[in-house]
């Protein structure tokens, strides 16, 4: 136990993006409640493997580490992207707190707008959520997979290996690349991953102190939000491997929460909105959930995001 006495252990990878989010957090954590935080560099197999990382899958092994490191009391919490996370919590670790969001939107990085960009220009990205909703928008593009950090995928833009990519804007802000920015899309015409732009604190659930000081860093609206976004991904999950995009936000004290599922072709999307009070996001969630698949959501296949 560390609440109370010396500084709150955050457990956190080493990588620019991760340190950038978690000492924001530290500081904001610090000034709320007084409390000293200290980082902690946890180094995963996924950092030190790439191989291992491409084989176990994507993002699952550093959130699974950092778990592990909050229910063996290495140390006391974690914050994660929220988007990151499974929709199923894990167990012995509770959700603490999901701090205001930062700008959810995707953005496109290169030298201008979509709609400047020649025709059959090399676009990459390695989410299916992206290249569905990219095809949608411009059927001519090659949509190039590639894989690797913020940076990494910069650096095929800069060295002419491909014409732009697309990242979340939040984590190009975290990284100080907004400058590479030539494009940010309006949900309109790409949405979100669920969750995305938000973070997520993480600590063991059986440890009400600490839950109650995390929870000072806690945005309401945001966990709102964002509650409705994954619910919608919870529900799809059990009945649809199409990719997924969504965006809530509140307006005017209502919650309004809009989703697609696209084909990953590009030829066919469902979208639908839907508003509703902002304490019952699960249900509001839930219900469109339901309508998407009411309308062919899950006979659009796909990868998910
Ligand atoms: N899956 C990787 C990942 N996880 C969180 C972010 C950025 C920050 C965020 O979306 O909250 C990114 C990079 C990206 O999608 O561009």
């Amino acid at each position: 136990m560390s609440t109370g006495r010396g500084p709150l252990r955050l457990g956190t990878r080493k990588s620019l993006m991760a340190t950038t989010q978690s000492q924001g957090v530290a500081d904001a954590l610090t000034q709320l409640t007084g409390h000293a935080v200290e980082l902690v560099g946890v180094t995963t197999q996924g950092d030190v493997s790439k191989a291992l990382l491409a084989q176990i899958g994507g993002t699952g092994v550093f959130v699974n580490a950092l778990r592990d490191k909050i229910l063996s009391g290495e140390v006391d919490f974690a914050v994660h992207s929220l988007k990151d996370l499974p929709t199923s919590q894990a167990p012995g670790i509770a959700l603490a707190a999901t701090p205001p969001r930062d700008d959810p939107r995707d953005a496109l990085c290169g030298p201008g707008k979509l709609a400047d960009l020649p025709r059959g220009a090399r676009v990459g990205t390695g989410s299916p959520r992206r290249v569905a909703q990219l095809r949608a928008l411009r059927p001519d593009l090659e949509i190039v997979p590639i894989r690797g950090n913020a940076d990494t995928r910069l650096r095929k833009v800069a060295d002419g290996e491909l014409d732009a990519v697309v990242l979340a804007h939040a984590g190009l802000k975290r990284i100080g690349r907004l400058a590479d920015v030539g494009e940010v899309f309006d949900p309109d015409q790409m949405l979100p991953a669920p969750g995305q732009g938000s973070l997520a604190l993480e600590c063991r659930s059986d440890r009400a102190d600490l839950r109650e000081l995390l929870a000072a860093i806690d945005d309401a609206p945001t966990r709102r939000a964002v509650t409705a976004e994954r619910t919608v991904l919870n529900v799809l999950e059990g009945g649809c491997s199409a990719p997924v995009g969504t965006y809530a936000a509140e307006v005017d004290e209502k919650l309004h929460l809009t989703a697609t599922v696209a084909a990953y072709d590009g030829s066919r999307q469902i979208r639908l909105s839907a508003s509703g009070h902002p304490d019952a996001a699960e249900q509001l969630g839930r219900d469109l959930a339901a309508r998407l698949l009411a309308q062919g959501a899950d006979q659009l296949m796909g990868e998910r995001d």
